[in-house]
Formats: C-alpha cells, structure tokens, sequence
C-alpha cells in the first residue's frame, strides 16, 4: 500500500527492520534530547506528517525493547493516526520506571502499524441475540 508522506525531520523515513514486521520503526525528531523522569510523560514529535488512505488507520505502538529495558510505555497504546489527520504525528511516551530516561533525538521511539478499519452504522434495535456467554465477562469463565 503507498502512503503519502512528509518527512519534514532530519531523519531517514520509518523503516521496517525485518523482511515481515508488521511495525515501521519511527524516530524522535529533536532539537535536544527530552530527559523523562519517573512517571513523566511527554509529547515526542517525529517530523512526519501523513496521508492515509480511507479505511486505513495507523496505530502507534510500543517498541517491546524499550519498555522491558527501560519501562518506556505509549500512554495511549496504540495511538490511533486518522485517515483525516494531516499534523505531524507525535507519540505520547511515559516512564515507568524508577530512573530518570533520556530520550535521544533520533532514537527509534515507537512504531507505526497500517490497519485497515471498518466504519459502521448503527442500527439501533430493542434487543440483542442470546449467546451462551451472555452478560458473563471480567473471569466469569474462572481462571485456570
Ligand atoms: O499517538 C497519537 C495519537 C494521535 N495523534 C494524532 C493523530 C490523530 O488523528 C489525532 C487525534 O487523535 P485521537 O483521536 O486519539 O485524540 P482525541 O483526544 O480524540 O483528539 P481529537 O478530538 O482531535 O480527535 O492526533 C498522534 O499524532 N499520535
Ligand atoms: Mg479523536
């Protein structure tokens, strides 16, 4: 699928590193680096700025290295860029650790993942159909 996009950082366009992964990795794009104390959270500009096809979405996820090494989290994981969205796309870091992190410019913070999406119309009705489930949820079906 091709995207339009802007590159307006000083870093090369998120890249895939595996011949089959699923996430682009995209990178801080920063004047200087943004230490995030515990807990702290920041919004992390990337330089980017995309055209979406409709019924397209990209999600922005977390990079598992980062967050296992460095508790580094996406507070809204997996942010959600609209089809409609044509600002720069921007990913929400927090760190939960207990150390201060020091985010570099030009780090690979999060990646992007193209889904597509369906757009529904409700249709409004009285009652819904009996499944075996029902209203059951939250372990109903027990833990082991
Ligand atoms: O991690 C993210 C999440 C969102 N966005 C941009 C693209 C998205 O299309 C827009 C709005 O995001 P969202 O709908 O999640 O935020 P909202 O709080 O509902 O804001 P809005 O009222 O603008 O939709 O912000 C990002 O750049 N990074
Ligand atoms: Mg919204």
């Amino acid at each position: 699928m091709q995207v339009a996009v802007i590159n307006r950082s000083h870093h090369p366009l998120p890249a895939y590193q595996t011949e089959h992964a699923a996430g682009l990795d995209v990178r801080a794009n920063l004047d200087a680096a943004v230490t995030l104390a515990p807990l702290e959270r920041a919004l992390i500009p990337t330089g980017l700025y995309l055209e979406i096809p409709p019924g397209y979405e990209a999600q922005v996820r977390p990079r598992s290295g980062l967050a296992y090494k460095h508790g580094i989290g996406i507070v809204n994981s997996p942010g959600t860029i609209d089809a409609d969205y044509r600002g720069e796309v921007k990913v929400l870091l927090v760190n939960l650790s207990n150390e201060p992190f020091v985010v570099q410019d030009g780090e690979r913070i999060a990646q992007l993942v193209f889904a597509r999406h369906e757009t529904v119309q409700w249709q409004q009705v009285a009652e819904l159909s009996e499944t075996g489930r029902g209203a059951g949820g939250y372990g109903s079906t027990g833990t082991r």
